[in-house]
């Protein structure tokens, strides 16, 4: 499978953002999306996601099978929001993703696990410390059923170790066909990763 974007451009509120941006990630790859505060890490992410319009160019899948024949198919979008309900369960939060985004290779007890919050999956997501809300949001990937993993600042708010963790957990699905985009300021660990580095302004 591949995911490429060609001749992206993107705007916010009406005023262009990036344009021109071109790139092709396959099985096992990694790319590291990097550039000033502003220059249009989240926009291309949401773009490349489907939550925005692409002003020009395009987004597809290209040899994603029955399976995966779209961006939206294949894609698992975690952003600045952890996108779980704070009333419900840790464990109720991750029941829903992996019913929503297809079940992945671990079930909830053991993705929890792999973030290091076994034991916790009974509390209301709420009562998580911010560090504890990304680990439980970063068990999302793990029990979906989706390789591209969009990930924007994966690990604002993780400590050293749980950085480490994740930065595992990243290469691990890459060793195992999977593909991570992720935008960052920070090193994240992921060995041989393409880059794309964006401009303050265009
Ligand atoms: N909803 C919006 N309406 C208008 N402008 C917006 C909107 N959202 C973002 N912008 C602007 O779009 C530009 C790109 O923002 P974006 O969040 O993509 O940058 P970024 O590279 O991810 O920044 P950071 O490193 O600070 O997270 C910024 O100038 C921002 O102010």
């Amino acid at each position: 499978m591949r995911l490429i974007a060609e001749n992206l451009s993107g705007e916010r509120g009406g005023e262009p953002v990036f344009e021109g941006i071109g790139f092709s990630v396959t099985d096992g790859e990694s790319l590291v999306v990097t550039g000033p505060n502003g220059s249009g890490k989240s926009t291309l992410l949401r773009v490349v996601a489907g939550f925005l319009p692409a002003a020009e160019g395009q987004v597809r899948i290209a040899e994603g099978g029955e399976e995966f024949p779209t961006v939206a198919s294949a894609c698992h979008y975690l952003g600045h929001q952890n996108a779980m309900k704070t009333a419900l369960t840790v464990t109720e939060n991750l029941v829903f993703w992996r019913q929503f985004s297809g079940e992945g290779r671990f079930d909830v007890s053991g993705a929890l696990d792999e973030v290091g919050l076994g034991g916790i999956g009974h509390l209301p997501f709420g009562y998580l410390s911010t560090g504890q809300r990304r680990r439980a949001a970063i068990a999302k990937l793990l029990v979906s059923h989706r390789p591209v993993w969009l990930l924007d600042e994966p690990t604002a708010g993780l400590d050293k170790a749980s950085e480490e963790r994740f930065a595992a957990l990243m290469r691990r699905h890459c060793a195992t066909g999977g593909i991570v985009v992720a935008a960052t300021h920070l090193p994240l660990g992921l060995g041989n990763a393409k880059t794309l580095e964006m401009g303050a302004q265009i």
